[in-house]
């Protein structure tokens, strides 16, 4: 069957072309063109990058008003169709667009711009001599010889001369002559085009083999002459090793040129080559080899349900609910071992801060060279590399975080999701994806199996599995409740930290903590100290009155930054000088208030002379591999306390560790946020599974303002159900998921007057919408379908880049299909009010409530 017609998704952000658009299947391309192929087309008067969505044999426009496309840009399609029904399937769950779901799937590498290339125009005739304008314009006017400055004809030459230059290095040559190359082109003597450019290339290094063997070789080595000693030494060498070596390499072994290699070459002695090679981000890193331990009874129950999913090729999720420390990453590791015996491969999913050199080391470690790795602290290249490993199939697992969910495998057989609680795996940026429903469904996709794996699952996996109400969405709960063989979970004390005061304790180390410390130091174990980052932020404040200084633009204080001494906006990029005197009152006490790191630091400094801290925090870790070489040193025993925010409270696994210390556990509870409890739980259960992992016991002390709260006290028993049991009961009074879902809209403009209006007026649609369906206001009936709407109100930050900012929540319950209802009336908004500077922002099921 031949396809003429091709459904293209263009690269161009708006809503007007978020849909597909025709185009021709040049004959050429026929046969190469496939679902998922990226492409340049014209698209009015540029070229734009593009992804195929469909084939097909005929169209209902008019062919002949349809453009070609114009390139291929990759013989392989970067996308298989799954994923293109993926993006699908993500556009209608996030209201998201179309393009901005299938470039999250690819390496920013492949985000080509359009290049603009010059040419000079085949002729037909004597080609060399210039051709005449005119040509195409139908007048058939006489011949008219071209007069051309001295400096046009230089241009004209040079760009003959190299067949093909990008208008920028055209433009960087000649400077200054803008005008004399547009007058070229207007008037046909260059003729410009259009190209899409990748951010980053192949690499490709040359290589050099011998071209000859057995007698020929023996015949050639004798035919050199003295002079030719040289040469002679280099086909010796190639022969000897006898497989295609870099160029760089036998130029350096042997010490001589590129010209006596290239000698050797001309004399068809042997031959050079251009290959391509991949940028490995590990290659100088040795990982020791780990074997399969024998499976506890708990690991192997588990093991046993997920590798049946597996044989069975059957789609199936499972909610691995596996106390700190019980080996659910051996569990991992074991049942992707049996996935890839199976010829299937699988994908590891860590939030980002917990992506360490440990887990990789476990995974290579065991897998070796079958395992990709991706995460944000590679190179553009290194990424591509790593991903086109996978896309061609030479490597087995994925490892990496949240977007590497989308790992284009072949034949996908199991996606792991550790940590799946993590709030990380919710993209904040457009398209706002969970990488966990994702992952869902492309096991769906492949009838593949699903591990979400935790020791604190979040309440919405919790909750799916325990009623099993969602038809979709049901895992089955499984469980690991003890450590293997020769450890157990810490004793942990809660501290009240109000008692210290009344005590006169006025340290940030309550009497406890410091005794433990203390007594870590006299065995030589080690301590780990953590201190919550969310609260603390690194604000610049006047003690005399009480400025802090925030960004111009946005309501928000501004962050401070050690290394260079500034100030800095998250949100928007400002940057200033940290000022030295306070520009409100002039005082000389304006203050850095730390992330509390680096307070704490100090202190432990005059507490215990000479004990050696490691600090873990942003200021410490912003260099490549600084944070891998922080932690080798604490392994090494470099360092008696591991101090920091939360990269100390995942994944870390040290033997010496006996003591961990939460300075203040109730920072978090503050946060106007309905899951702040629920994130304080989990991540003092992380952080007290740190301690005494392995032969040596553990102790754990948390420090608290708030001793009774149920998130405290829980958490130090380790009784995640009796948590689950009393939060629960809050989201169910007060509507919160897993009893209903929400969708937050924000939406933003500069004025806020006008603001106001649009918003009440975008809210006051919505619910007569929800009104005509039946749906609206049945939430507190709890009715099986129902939509409530709140808002509109201030967003939390209440302005950005100089935009006010306001939001709607919509809260519902049921089959109902909210988004559409949101994403329909936004659009209509936007088309009535037409006011561009009026922006609409949908987030469904959002973390993060700013
Ligand atoms: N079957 C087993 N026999 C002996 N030791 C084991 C076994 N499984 C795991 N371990 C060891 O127990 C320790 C904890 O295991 P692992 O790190 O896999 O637990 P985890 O549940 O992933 O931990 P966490 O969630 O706290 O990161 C590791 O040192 C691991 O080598
Ligand atoms: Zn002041
Ligand atoms: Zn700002």
């Amino acid at each position: 069957m031949s396809y003429r017609i091709a459904k293209v998704i263009v690269d161009v952000p708006s809503r007007e072309t978020d849909r597909p658009f025709d185009y021709l299947i040049p004959a050429a391309m026929q046969g190469w063109i496939e679902v998922g192929s990226r492409v340049g087309v014209p698209f009015g008067r540029r070229t734009v990058q593009g992804f195929v969505l469909s084939l097909h044999e005929d169209t209902e426009m008019d062919p002949q008003r349809l453009k070609p496309i114009q390139e291929l840009l990759d013989l392989m399609p970067p996308l298989p169709q799954d994923l293109v029904k993926l993006a699908e399937w993500m556009s209608r769950k996030y209201a998201c667009s179309m393009i901005s779901a299938l470039q999250a799937m690819i390496p920013a590498a492949l985000k080509g711009k359009a290049e603009r290339y010059v040419t000079v125009p085949e002729t037909d005739g004597n080609q060399d001599e210039p051709a005449f304008p005119g040509e195409n314009g139908g007048l058939s006017s006489p011949v008219l010889p071209v007069l051309l400055t001295g400096e046009e004809e230089e241009i004209l030459a040079y760009v003959k001369a190299s067949g093909q230059v990008t208008m920028e290095h055209l433009s960087k040559r000649y400077p200054g002559r803008a005008g004399e190359i547009k007058g070229l082109i207007g008037r046909g003597l260059l003729s410009e085009t259009q190209m899409i450019k990748d951010k980053v290339r192949k690499k490709m290094i040359k290589t050099v083999a011998a071209a000859v063997s057995g007698e020929a070789a023996e015949a050639a080595l004798a035919s050199f002459s003295g002079q030719a000693r040289r040469q002679k030494e280099v086909l010796e060498f190639l022969l000897e090793v006898g497989a295609p070596l870099s160029l760089q390499e036998v130029l350096q072994t042997l010490r001589v040129t590129a010209g006596t290699v290239q000698k050797l070459a001309e004399k068809g002695y042997a031959v050079i080559e251009e290959t391509e090679v991949f940028r490995d981000p590990y290659k100088n890193r040795r990982f020791q080899g780990s074997e399969p331990l024998q499976r506890t009874p708990e690991q192997d129950q588990v093991y046993r349900k997920v590798t049946e999913a597996l044989s069975a090729r059957s789609y199936g999720v499972f909610l691995l609910h596996g106390v700190t420390g019980s080996g659910k990453t051996e569990v991992y590791l074991q049942t992707i071992e049996r996935c890839i015996a199976l010829g299937r491969q699988a994908i590891v999913l860590v939030p980002e801060i917990s992506l360490t050199p440990q887990m990789v080391e476990r995974f290579k470690g065991r897998f070796g060279g079958k395992v990709a790795v991706m995460h944000s602290r590679l190179s553009t290249g290194e990424r591509y590399d790593e991903w086109r490993k996978i896309r061609e199939g030479r490597v087995q697992v994925a490892i990496g975080a949240r977007s590497a969910v989308f790992a284009p495998f072949a034949d996908l057989g199991l996606i792991v999701m550790d940590e799946e609680h993590e709030t990380s795996y919710k993209q904040e940026e457009t398209p706002k994806y969970h990488a966990r429903d994702v992952a869902v469904y492309r096991a769906r996709q492949y009838g593949a199996a699903v591990i979400l794996g935790s020791a604190t699952p979040s309440l919405e996996s919790y909750h799916a599995a325990r009623s099993q109400a969602d038809e979709l969405f049901a895992p089955l709960l499984l469980e690991m409740k003890q450590r293997p063989a020769g450890s157990r979970l810490p004793g942990v004390h809660i501290v009240d930290m109000r008692e210290e005061l009344r005590d006169g304790n006025r340290s940030m180390f309550s009497r406890a903590l410091h005794a433990g410390i203390a007594a870590r130091l006299e065995r030589g174990e080690q301590t780990v100290l953590f201190l919550n980052r969310r609260g603390h932020s690194t604000f610049v404040m006047c003690r005399s009155c009480g400025y802090v200084a925030g960004c111009p633009e946005c309501d928000i204080s501004l962050t401070y930054h050690q290394k260079s001494n500034n100030l800095r906006c998250h949100y928007c990029g400002y940057a200033a000088p940290a000022p030295s005197i306070c520009p409100e009152c002039g005082s000389e006490h304006i203050r850095y208030f730390g992330t509390g790191t680096q307070r704490v630091e100090g202190e432990l400094a005059k507490l215990f002379p000479g004990i050696r801290v490691i600090r873990m925090d942003v200021d410490t870790t912003t260099e490549k591999g600084s944070h891998e070489k922080l932690l080798q040193a604490f392994r090494e025993k470099k360092g008696d306390v591991l101090l920091g925010t939360q990269m100390v409270a995942k994944g870390l696994d040290f033997p010496e560790v006996t003591l961990v210390g939460v300075i203040a556990a109730d920072t978090a509870l503050n946060f106007p946020d309905f899951r702040s409890a629920e994130k304080t739980f989990q991540l003092l259960t992380q952080v007290a599974g740190r301690a005494g992992r392995h032969q040596l016991p553990g102790e754990v002390f948390i420090q608290t303002y708030m001793p009774d709260h149920y998130s405290i006290v829980h958490a130090s028993a380790h009784d995640y159900a009796s948590f689950v049991r009393e939060e629960l009961n809050h989201r169910k009074a007060m509507h919160y998921p897993p009893y209903s879902r929400l969708i937050l809209v924000t939406l933003s403009h500069e004025k806020l007057p006008v603001l106001l209006r649009m918003a009440e007026n975008f809210a006051g649609d919505l619910r007569h919408k929800a009104q005509r369906l039946g749906w609206y206001g049945n939430l507190e009936r709890f009715a099986a379908e129902a939509l409530d709407i709140l808002g509109p109100v201030a967003s939390p930050i209440p302005r950005i880049k100089n935009r006010y900012r306001f939001q709607c929540m919509v809260k519902y319950r049921g089959a109902l299909d909210a988004v559409r209802l949101v994403r329909e009336t936004s659009a209509e908004t936007l088309d009535q009010l037409r006011d561009a500077s009026l922006q609409i922002s949908i987030d469904v099921d959002p973390q993060m409530l700013m």
